[in-house]
């Protein structure tokens, strides 16, 4: 693998809807700098840098003031590039970990010094040449305090890891609503089957993210929005947004920053919901001390 891609917009727009105070961005991830953070030699795509200070200026231009930084498979298990974007953020970012299994007490507490606050279970396989259910189960179960787990697969294995999940003795955030084919609409498999997932245990929290990855419709994603919306209101009190910067893997169809933000009052009409998913549901989650 050679060719390093850029799969964000060069010149996002300014978004029209403006966040309330203390927003954040609790789904986007950092690239190196590859000098000082290399990439994972198993990485199955090999980006351009995008590091803490690009991140930051973004955030500041969509008008948010915090971040949660999700270790992206290209880093592999190597959190360092994280942690060096949550080092320099000034405390306004936290982040969740991809471990080896085998790691140490000691070391989840360095990373919970560090400011992660969760770890990642990544079930693509164009991303992850494997997921051994049985290890991520046994750290799942020896977790610092407070963290939780964010797993990240499709709608066509929600079934399959059920029982998996349901063992997962933290709470749960699902990346990206596991992928539900959106164009069903807000009553089609996908989504029913989603929905009696979240109803199964009140700590299963969800991101309401990636209309780009999941709307073959386009920008403005209106598909997306008419499934989303009523996901939102039910389950109001966990669910997440975020930009999903720098949107690894969509180069052919990059979406612009400020877009991705407009979509925010189509899922979450009114002000107490914008409110909730993004400041209140993730304070709790990530900064629960203030
Ligand atoms: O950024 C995302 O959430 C989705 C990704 C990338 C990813 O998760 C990773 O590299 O770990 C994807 O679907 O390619």
């Amino acid at each position: 693998m050679t060719d390093r891609i850029i799969s964000w917009h060069d010149a996002p727009s300014r978004p029209r809807y403006t966040p309330p105070a203390g927003a954040i961005d609790a789904h986007c991830h950092v690239f190196g700098p590859m000098a000082d953070f290399p990439f994972s030699a198993k990485a199955k795509y090999l980006p351009e840098d995008a590091g803490p200070d690009m991140l930051f200026a973004l955030r500041d231009h969509l008008g948010f003031a915090r971040n949660v930084i999700v270790q992206a498979s290209c880093h592999g298990t190597d959190n360092a590039a994280t942690l060096n974007a949550i080092a320099r953020s000034n405390g306004r970012a936290r982040g969740v970990a991809v471990v080896d299994p085998a790691i140490s007490e000691t070391d989840l507490a360095a990373l919970h010094d560090g400011g992660i606050r969760g770890i990642r279970f990544n079930f693509l396989k164009r991303l992850v040449d494997d997921a051994p259910k049985d290890r991520f189960l046994e750290v799942a179960r020896r977790l610092p305090e407070g963290w939780h787990v964010v797993i990240y697969f499709e709608a066509d294995i929600l079934e399959e890891l059920r029982p998996f999940m349901d063992a997962i003795p933290v709470p749960l955030v699902i990346d990206h609503m596991g992928r539900p084919d959106v164009t069903q609409g807000p009553d089609g498999a996908d989504m029913k089957a989603f929905c009696a997932f979240l109803q199964s245990r009140p700590d299963i929290w969800f991101k309401a993210t990636c209309p780009d990855r999941l709307d073959p419709t386009g920008d403005p994603w209106n598909a997306f929005a008419e499934a989303v919306v009523p996901l939102v209101e039910e389950y109001q009190d966990r669910v997440l947004w975020g930009t999903d910067w720098p949107h690894p893997n969509m180069q052919d169809a990059i979406p612009d920053d400020g877009h991705l933000v407009d979509m925010i009052p189509r899922i979450a009409p009114t002000e107490a919901l914008q409110r909730k998913l993004l400041v209140d549901n993730p304070m709790r989650l990530y900064w629960p001390e203030e």
